[in-house]
């Protein structure tokens, strides 16, 4: 059966300045109407990934394919540059021309392209009301707030229709409010023009509402790539379980009953699927649902509660585990003191198990 190829397909995608690797060996596929958004810490290779992408580097090994056609080959040396690409990019600083309209500003990718007078006052009229602005083609982006420029450079990136849109952080100059809503907008603007984007954001809320897979990157390269449901319920590394904050990354240590938590005398059972293997230290995810407060005499676990929230279904509990420096979350149904010393136990079914030590 025909299928249309990849919007974009990278393999073994690697960046070098001067011999420092900044991203290394990074796969990525990306099929028509999907939103990938890369998250991940500061300096991690989110933005370069998205410039490569754009053609604003060529790639110090690896390839990228887009739409089929070869974009960036470091073997052959062939490179596409960013015009011949014909995709539409939205910027953290909005980019704008500040001296000209609204309606100019959008209309400039159709100028590029030679779109005549009529079909481009048409097309910019469109992306305008589309992003909600129709009333504001005549003003200048500096008399704007920083929300309505942000929706000017989202019509520039789209009136053309490109086949594929890039964002870098977008929405990190607004304020919180302005920019919760605008994840909303976006996410529906996204969606209801089927576009295919890639979205940069250190911001895993923003990920999870526009994404329809999330590349969790770090230190260069991609941990994960997958839907959000499947990074929260099968995270396929410590790394992976530590960023997105699912629970308390511990680690454990291998002694002749089984697995130990390190610094305590607590045996843990791997459960089948998620064996670590043979080495002697692995690491495992206590997360909230994996551990009950229970009576704390006799207890082989206990911890000291540090901070207890009220969060409208019960308290949310942090606790330092005795004999560790970890601390874990649990929750309560009533609220605990700081001080407090309170016994657990763990459901071994939620642990999840991953080889070698968390980086
Ligand atoms: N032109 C350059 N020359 C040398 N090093 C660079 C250059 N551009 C980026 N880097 C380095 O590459 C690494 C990755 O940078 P990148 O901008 O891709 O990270 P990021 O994940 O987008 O970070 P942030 O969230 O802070 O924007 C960083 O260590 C950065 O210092």
């Amino acid at each position: 059966m025909f299928s249309a190829p990849p919007a974009i397909e990278a393999h073994k995608l690697s960046l070098a300045y001067s011999g420092n690797t900044v991203l290394h060996e990074v796969d990525v596929r990306l099929h028509k109407g999907k939103v990938l958004a890369l998250l991940g810490p500061s300096g991690c290779g989110k933005t370069t990934l998205l410039r490569l992408i754009a053609g604003l580097i060529a790639p110090t090994k690896g390839r990228i394919e887009l739409g089929g056609k070869v974009a960036a080959d470091a073997a052959t040396g062939q490179f596409m540059p960013p015009e011949a690409r014909g995709l539409g990019m939205v910027f953290q600083d909005y980019a704008l021309w500040p001296h000209m309209s609204v309606a100019a500003n959008v209309a400039f990718p159709l100028e590029m392209r030679g779109v005549g007078k009529a079909e481009r006052q048409r097309r910019v009229a469109k992306a305008l009301d589309m992003v909600g602005l129709s009333s504001m083609g005549l003003r200048r982006p500096s008399d704007m707030s920083g929300g309505q420029q942000q929706r000017v450079a989202i019509a520039r990136a789209i009136v053309a229709e490109p086949p594929l849109v890039l964002f870098d952080e977008p929405l990190s100059n607004l304020d919180r409010e302005l920019r919760e809503s605008m994840v909303g907008e976006l996410a529906s603007l996204v969606a209801s023009l089927g576009l295919t984007a890639v979205y940069v954001t250190h911001d895993q809320a923003e990920a999870f509402a526009l994404a329809d897979e999330v590349a969790i990157m770090h230190q260069c390269r991609i941990e994960q790539i997958a839907p959000p449901e499947e990074l929260i319920s099968a995270p396929s590394t410590a790394t992976v379980a530590g960023f997105l904050r699912l629970g308390c990354v511990a680690p454990v240590r291998r002694c002749a009953d089984g697995w130990q938590l390190d610094g305590t005398s607590v045996l843990l059972a791997a459960n089948g699927d998620h064996e670590p293997g043979d080495a002697a230290f692995a690491t495992v995810l206590l997360a909230a649902k994996a551990m009950r407060i229970g009576a704390k005499e006799g207890a082989a676990l206990k911890g000291q509660v540090l901070r207890s929230q009220f969060r409208g279904d019960g308290h949310a509990v942090t606790l330092r585990l005795h004999g560790t420096d970890l601390d874990i979350q649990v929750t309560s149904p009533q609220r605990l003191h700081p001080g407090e010393t309170i016994g657990l136990t763990i459901n071994h079914e939620e642990l999840r198990w991953f080889p070698g030590v968390a980086a």
